[in-house]
Order: C-alpha cells, then structure tokens, then sequence
C-alpha cells in the first residue's frame, strides 16, 4: 500500500525592529541580560518544509549566497529540535527546507531566527504535531534569543537574553523605511565591541524602557521616535562607521528618527505615515549611503502558514 505524503507546507515570518535596546553587562555563560522592546516588521522570509528522499536546506533570494545550507543553518538546527521533541531519529529524517529570502542576512532584523521560527512552525504542521505555541516557544529559545519573538509576532518586551516576552499593547500601524548595508556585522563581535567601549569609557546608554511602552500605547509616531534607543548603535558604528552618514540621510531625507536595528548594520527610519515612507525612500536611495532601501511597516503577525498561496506582499525596493 502506498504511503500519503502530506503537502509541503508554507510559512510567512516577520522581521524585527528593536524599538528600545537596553544591554546589561556580559553575565558568565557569555550573553547580556536585556530589557529590549521588539516590533515585528512586514519585510519577511518565506519557508516551505515538505517531505523529501533529499533531505536539506535551500536558500533563494536576499544575500542567499552567504547563507550556510548545511546543519549549521537557523532552520536545520529548528528542524533537529522538534524532531528530538516528536522522538523522531534524526540521522533518518525526510525534510527539505526552502527559504525564501527578503529579510537581509547578518542584518540585525532577525532573518536567521526567523527562519527557525517558520520551519518550527510549518515542520509542526507537516508532521501534524500536537503542539502549542507555548512549547514551541521553549524550543526556538533554544536556538536562539531571537527566535521565541518571530514566532511570537507583534510587539513584545524582551528580557533575559531576550527570549523571555510579554505582549505590549501598541496601537497604530508604524511605518518604516530599512536601509540594507552592503555587508553584515555578526551579532557576537558587536556585543564584544560594546563591553570593548565600556571597559575602556562610557558609551551612550537608553534610558528607562516605559515611556516607549507609553509611545506605543497612545500610537503616535512623533513621540515614538523622540525615544528609539539602541545601547549596541554605539558598537555597530564604531565596527561600521559609514553607518553615521547612513542614519544622518535618512533624518535629512525626512524620516522622524533613526535606529541601528539590532546590532545592525540595516538602519530603520520611522516615518509620520507610509506616503512620507515612500518619499523618504525614494531620497534615501539616491543618497548612496547604503545598498538598498525598501519600506515595511509594523507590527504584524509572526510566524504563520499561508498555504492559502495567497500573492507575498512585497514591499517596494529601491536600489541604491
Ligand atoms: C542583537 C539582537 C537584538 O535583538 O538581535 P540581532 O541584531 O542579532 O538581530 C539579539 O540580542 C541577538 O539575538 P540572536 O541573534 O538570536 O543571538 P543568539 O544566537 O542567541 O546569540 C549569538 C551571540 O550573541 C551574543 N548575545 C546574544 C544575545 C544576548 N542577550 N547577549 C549576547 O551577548 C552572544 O555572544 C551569543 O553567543
Ligand atoms: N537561515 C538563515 N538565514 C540567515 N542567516 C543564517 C541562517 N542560518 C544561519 N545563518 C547564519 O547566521 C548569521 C546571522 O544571520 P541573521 O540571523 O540573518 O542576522 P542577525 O543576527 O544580524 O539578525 C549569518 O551570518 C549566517 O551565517
């Protein structure tokens, strides 16, 4: 008798923006205890997991080229760890796992994490698992602070390693345009830069995280952008200086503020309104500061099946 093989199953993941990132010091296990409010942006990856005699990962799109497709991929070590949970031996399993890129690689938007998040999620569709977002939650923090947050979707206050959420209340759509650097910076040498700066001085550090919390309550952009922090922007420029002249053209070209996002380098500009989005977009571009420019906005939800095909909402790209 012929076995059924399941549909492969397609999952949309957001990227984040970290609206408010306050770094206490290096802790022993070598990770800094964070109080960071994350929002999750439209710019997203898309993962399709299906049943395959070649198992592995495949990469397409957005800096698809310096994405490792072995065990070490994001999504592989996602596919490992619910295959520990649902018993199944992992030197027999077949899965293959295409990633469609838009979130940039080595960006400080999350794209790894997210597609952990997604292969979680659509891996559990797949097998049909009996399994909340609870525990779903405890395996992506396992394989990353970033991960429990993409799945998680929406705006969330982090703490821990930033694996630990709450929901926060946020009332209005915010919009954003991301200018993409033409090379990354890695996470673990830009919190190294930071307790680099610190031993050695004081750099600019956030100040308290509940103002942000009432910004985003009340939805108004205005005072949002009067408090995005960052306590690692000062280590992503001190690692990438250009990126200075990066965020001075997007307040030039008309944005509220600009953020580092994340340990960077992609640098996000909050706008009054999507027009004002596009327009700053359009003028960013043409300053040659960065690679390339697209708009997104947030928040959205995090990881979730869209085996409804329904058309990937593709935000405008401008090329630099
Ligand atoms: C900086 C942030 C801000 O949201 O995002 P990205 O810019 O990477 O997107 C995160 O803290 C990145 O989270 P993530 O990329 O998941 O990092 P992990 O894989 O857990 O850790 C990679 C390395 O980053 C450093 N790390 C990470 C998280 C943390 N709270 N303290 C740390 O010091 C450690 O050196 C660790 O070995
Ligand atoms: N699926 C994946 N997508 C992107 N990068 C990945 C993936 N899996 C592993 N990596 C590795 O993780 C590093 C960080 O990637 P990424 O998560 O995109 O950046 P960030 O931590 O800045 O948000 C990359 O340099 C890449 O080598």
């Amino acid at each position: 008798m012929l076995a059924v093989v399941p549909p492969p199953v397609t999952v949309r993941v957001p990227s984040k923006v970290n609206l408010h990132l306050a770094v206490g010091d290096r802790r022993a296990d070598g990770y800094h205890d964070l109080a960071t409010v994350f929002q999750s942006l439209s710019l997203t990856d898309e993962v399709t997991v299906a049943v395959a005699d070649e198992p592995g990962v495949e990469v397409h799109g957005e800096g698809a080229g310096t994405v490792p497709t072995g065990a070490s991929n994001l999504a592989w070590r996602a596919v490992e760890e619910l295959a520990r949970y649902a018993g199944r031996d992992i030197s027999e399993l077949k899965v293959r796992v295409v990633i469609r890129k838009g979130i940039p690689v080595a960006g400080g938007m999350a794209g790894g994490s997210a597609d952990a998040a997604a292969t979680l999620v659509g891996l559990a569709s797949l097998w049909r698992l009996e399994i909340g977002r609870d525990e779903l939650a405890v395996l992506a923090a396992k394989i990353g602070s970033d991960v429990p947050f993409v799945l998680h979707g929406g705006v969330a206050l982090g703490t821990g390693r930033g694996e630990q959420l709450v929901p926060v209340l946020s009332r209005h759509t915010f919009h954003w345009v991301l200018a993409f650097d033409r090379r990354g910076l890695s996470t673990p040498k830009v919190y190294a830069e930071l307790d680099r700066l610190r031993a050695d001085g004081e750099p600019p550090a956030v100040g308290a995280v509940e103002p942000v919390l009432e910004a985003l309550a009340s939805g108004d952009p205005r005072q949002l952008a009067l408090l995005l922090g960052n306590d690692l922007q000062p280590a992503a420029v001190s690692l990438r200086p250009t990126l200075r002249r990066t965020l001075r053209a997007g307040v030039q070209a008309g944005a509220l503020a600009g953020t580092v996002s994340g340990s960077g380098p992609t640098c996000a500009f909050l706008c009054e309104s999507g027009e004002d989005a596009l327009r700053v977009a359009a003028e960013l571009a043409g300053a040659g500061v960065c690679r390339t420019v697209r708009v997104a906005h947030g928040p959205v939800p995090g990881a979730r099946v869209v085996n409804d095909e329904s058309p990937r909402p593709t935000p405008p790209e401008v090329h630099a």
